[in-house]
């Protein structure tokens, strides 16, 4: 595996595999990688005749209040798991590399960026649509890889890729967990051990949702309190987003009916937050068994 920090080296080097026809695969990361990010991997790998990943701690897609500054970072570590997952070029820019001035232009979402997880990170999705563009453009990959963990921005990312009619094929791939069902995530090394056992909270309220469905439950508001009063028995748990929408366009839903629904949640812990979801077919919805 090669690492590259400069735009236009990394350009030079995938330019000959273009004109050879091989098909290159792009997983964007913001790095201290986990198996979450390795089932990207591993999914890229197994499409393309090339794969790039990238690891950048995107400024622009945090607010002034986040974590940028901590972010957890270990690029020793990444590069030797990319590298055993059969990564050929590993992108790292500094900031200064992908921004060698101040940003004029945006691209924006701003309907499906300023729902939800946008409501309380304004900016966010914004900050995420550019820096995905411009990676789009620099690699320009046949596909790119992102998680279904980050729901809302890859329904984000999906609609950019239509409306800007950008040729590149989104790919989302299903939330790897821990095995007490919390999903992987670079932000769960900052959760004291309290709080990690608490957060077995949060997929279980995906469970609980679920639940209240097949049990008829079908006004919205009454499956989201449901869920709400779940994680209330959790007393570091703080909610901050509990909402069932239309999967595709996020929109709020009249009637849980028989279309699937997204349960999103976006769930404090001390200072961490924490994001999960499901998409649940209410035809389907079983009697999730809780351990
Ligand atoms: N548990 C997971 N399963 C599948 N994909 C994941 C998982 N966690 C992250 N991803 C995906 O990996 C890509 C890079 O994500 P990122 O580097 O932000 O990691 P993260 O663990 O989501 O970090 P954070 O804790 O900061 O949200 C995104 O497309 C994200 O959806
Ligand atoms: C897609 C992404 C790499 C853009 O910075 C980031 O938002 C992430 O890691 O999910
Ligand atoms: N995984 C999403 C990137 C972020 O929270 O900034």
């Amino acid at each position: 595996m090669k690492t590259i920090t400069t735009i236009a080296e990394l350009r030079a080097a995938l330019a000959e595999h273009r004109r050879a026809g091989k098909g290159i695969g792009l997983v964007p990361t913001m790095g201290y990688l986990h198996v979450g990010h390795m089932e990207l991997v591993r999914r890229a790998r197994s499409e393309n005749d090339v794969v790039v990943a990238s690891i950048f701690v995107n400024p622009l897609q945090f607010g002034p209040n986040e974590d940028l500054a901590k972010y957890p970072r270990d690029l020793a570590r990444d590069q030797a798991m990319l590298a055993e997952g059969g990564v050929d070029f590993l992108f790292a820019p500094g900031v200064s590399d992908m921004y060698p001035r101040p940003m004029e232009t945006v691209v924006d979402v701003p309907k499906l960026g300023s729902e939800l997880e946008g409501s309380v990170r304004p900016g966010h999705f914004a900050g995420v649509a550019t820096v995905v563009t411009k990676l789009f453009n620099i690699v320009q990959p046949d596909r790119a890889y992102f998680g279904e963990k980050d729901f809302q921005q890859l329904q984000i990312i999906r609609r950019m890729v239509e409306d800007l009619a950008q040729p590149v094929s989104v790919i989302g791939v299903s939330t790897v967990r821990e095995a007490d069902g919390l999903a992987c995530s670079s932000r769960n090394v900052y959760l004291t051990s309290d709080e990690r056992r608490a957060a077995a909270i949060v997929p279980k309220a995906l469970d609980e949702a679920e639940r209240l469905i097949a049990g008829g439950l079908t006004e919205p508001g009454a499956v989201e309190r449901g869920v709400i009063d779940f994680l209330s028995a959790e007393p570091l748990a703080r909610p901050e987003v509990v909402a069932l929408r239309d999967p595709e366009t996020l929109e709020p839903i009249l009637e849980v009916g028989e279309k699937p629904v997204l349960l999103l949640l976006f769930v404090r812990f001390g200072s961490t937050k924490l994001l999960d979801n499901r998409v649940i077919a209410p035809k389907s919805a079983h009697f999730a068994k809780v351990a």
